[in-house]
């Protein structure tokens, strides 16, 4: 099998399972399964998605191994586990021994924006497409695509230079964009955390933001990555006086959503230079994140050196 047909075969067992997701999400709204790895709390719904995603994409020929925001571990196709510890600080040589046959590993956020469960409001799920064992970088990053459960289901995958934008129905992708790019002319941002712990150079970058784009935010980074996909504008989650490295997880949530906006035109950074230039230490590192228009991104990297 070649990359590009794994790749692809990632993607379709990916949109073939938004039906169960969604359907599991009917039972498992509101019953609370306990905390991930980052110490959040868990919806059953989280623990269900992230089961059924590893049992369908570690049966992929080529997939090697699978890790997830929801475990602690990385799971791989021979059926060996290494825990998170284990995987800090490795040499990224060669990939003996990293989950048998396959080439690439996967790093999903299953369920992203689940406390937008309860309310019912949009959310995703993410895949990031590794050539090498993880926690891998940027320059392993080799596809990247996310779902956005909204009053549609669509798919946004980013391979080869080109981002497409699919509807998916029972379970198929219907290409409905072959190659989205960011409007040139943005209208609208989106910045996560409580404004009484942005820092004071963060929140004099919101004040000049806010005087030029109109608010979108919602809560799933997702749904208002797909806001600023759509209109042109920023997204933040940025590092916070009681939390320097944000909330976003680099591995799960920060990579594939860089490698998503720069595809399509955008730029993305940490505060200081592009996701994409990263390689996570450990499994579940969390980074500032910011993505969007390349002005805006800019700005913000200038307002931050302040
Ligand atoms: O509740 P807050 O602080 O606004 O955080 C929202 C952020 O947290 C997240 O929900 C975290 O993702 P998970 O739901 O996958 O943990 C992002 O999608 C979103 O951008
Ligand atoms: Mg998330
Ligand atoms: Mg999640």
């Amino acid at each position: 099998m070649s990359g590009d047909d794994v790749i692809e075969a990632v993607f379709e067992a990916v949109a073939a399972a938004t039906p169960e997701i969604r359907e599991s999400l009917v039972g498992r709204r509101r019953y609370e399964a306990g905390e991930n790895p980052s110490g959040e709390q868990q919806l059953e719904a989280d623990v269900y998605a992230d089961q059924l995603f590893e049992e369908r994409l570690l049966a992929l020929d080529g997939v090697a191994s699978y890790a997830s925001e929801e475990r602690e571990g990385i799971v791989r196709a021979d059926g060996t586990s290494a825990d998170a510890d284990s995987t800090k600080g490795k040499t990224r040589a060669g990939s003996g021994g990293d989950g048998g046959d396959g080439d690439y590993h996967l790093a999903l956020d299953p369920l992203d924006g689940s406390s937008n469960v309860k309310p019912n409001n949009v959310m995703g799920t993410i895949v990031g497409v590794y050539d090498e064992p993880l926690p891998a970088g940027g320059d392993a990053l080799v596809a990247a695509g996310y779902v956005l459960y909204g009053p549609l289901t669509t798919m946004v995958t980013a391979r080869d230079g080109r981002v497409t934008e699919s509807v998916v129905h029972g379970g198929e992708r219907h290409a409905a964009t072959a190659d989205l790019a960011l409007p040139d002319d943005p209208t609208v941002y989106g910045f996560g955390g409580r404004v009484p712990d942005w820092t004071d150079e963060f929140a004099a970058y919101a004040r000049e933001v806010e005087r030029e784009l109109k608010l979108r935010y919602g809560g799933a980074m997702i749904g208002d990555v797909s806001q600023v996909l759509t209109y042109g504008g920023i997204f933040a989650y940025p590092g916070l006086t009681t939390h320097p490295n944000g909330k976003l997880r680099l591995l799960f949530e920060g990579l594939p959503i860089a490698a998503i906006v720069e595809t399509a035109g955008g730029a993305s950074t940490d505060g200081e230079r592009s996701l994409l230039e990263r390689t996570p230490e450990e499994l579940h590192e969390r980074t500032p994140v910011f993505v969007g228009n390349r002005e805006y991104v800019e700005r913000a990297e200038s307002a931050l050196s302040e």
